[in-house]
């Protein structure tokens, strides 16, 4: 069973396979997020400059709606689990909840990961229009808020690296000491790299895309064997060429900074 990593009970017995588990429990998130985007058309007046102008901000509309909408859940407290990062760090207000005491399993460097921006752009550039339909509906705040959910789903899951690597390093220290001290990135990459586990997610997630999206009809002989919500192949091509890359940038990344 996935747990959340602020449970105290999972942090002693953190495990590559317990965090395995919480990715493969991630894949089902970040489908049905994409599954709730693609009802929507594209809709790019959302992403478009010139489309709106809110008062006292430039940019887009979904902008604002990150910007707006992580203002809220910073206030709330969101941000002080580690679990989570900001698309717009900048702009962020103090958390004004009581704080809770996380357990500490990362180095402190930590902190300092966030590669959002890199999210962003794979999401907005190449992503998005390989899912969604060309069209407008005039649904741009729901169309933001949907990208939101799905934009968080995925950093969630490509910042867990920070996790995974913790974990790895702790099991072998002795193979990563040498790889760290030396500042090699291709080495670090190098070894913390299991092909086999990602060929079986890669088809793991295309199986799932297309189970999660049938259409579900109560009668099997006139259950319609047509398209899937979103195309087992884009997940597959996601995961394999944006989702576990960026992961394992966010584990390079930890695994630099995790003897300072
Ligand atoms: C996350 C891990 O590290 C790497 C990244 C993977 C991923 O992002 O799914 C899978 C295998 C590894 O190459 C892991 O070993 O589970």
């Amino acid at each position: 069973m996935a747990m959340a990593l602020n449970d105290s009970v999972s942090a002693n017995a953190m495990t590559l396979d317990s965090l395995r588990d919480s990715l493969i429990r991630q894949e089902d998130t970040i489908i049905f997020a994409l599954i709730e985007r693609a009802r929507f058309p594209t809709n790019s007046p959302a992403y478009d400059h010139s489309y709106a102008k809110f008062p006292g901000y430039s940019g887009s509309l979904v902008q604002f709606v990150v910007r707006e909408t992580e203002a809220l859940l910073a206030k709330a407290g969101k941000f002080t689990n580690p679990e989570e990062h900001p698309f717009s760090p900048n702009d962020l207000p103090p958390s004004e909840a009581p704080p809770y005491n996380f357990t500490k399993v990362l180095h402190p460097a930590a902190a300092s990961i966030n590669i959002n921006k890199s999210i962003w752009n794979m999401y907005f550039d190449k992503l998005l229009a390989l899912f969604t339909t060309p069209g407008d509906d005039g649904n741009y705040a729901s169309t933001a808020a949907s990208d939101l959910v799905c934009l968080q789903a995925l950093s969630r899951r490509i910042h867990y690296g920070k996790f995974v690597a913790e974990v790895k390093f702790r099991e072998s220290p002795r193979e990563y000491e040498p790889a760290i001290r030396s500042q090699d990135r291709d080495a670090l990459m190098k070894l913390l790299t299991v092909e086999s586990v990602e060929e079986l997610v890669k088809k793991r997630v295309a199986k799932k895309a297309m189970v999660f999206g049938q259409e579900v009809t109560l009668d099997d002989n006139n259950a319609k064997k047509g398209k899937c919500k979103v195309d087992p192949s884009v997940v597959s091509r996601l995961y394999a060429e944006w989702v576990m890359p960026l992961t394992k940038v966010v584990q390079v990344e930890y695994l630099l900074r995790r003897l300072d």
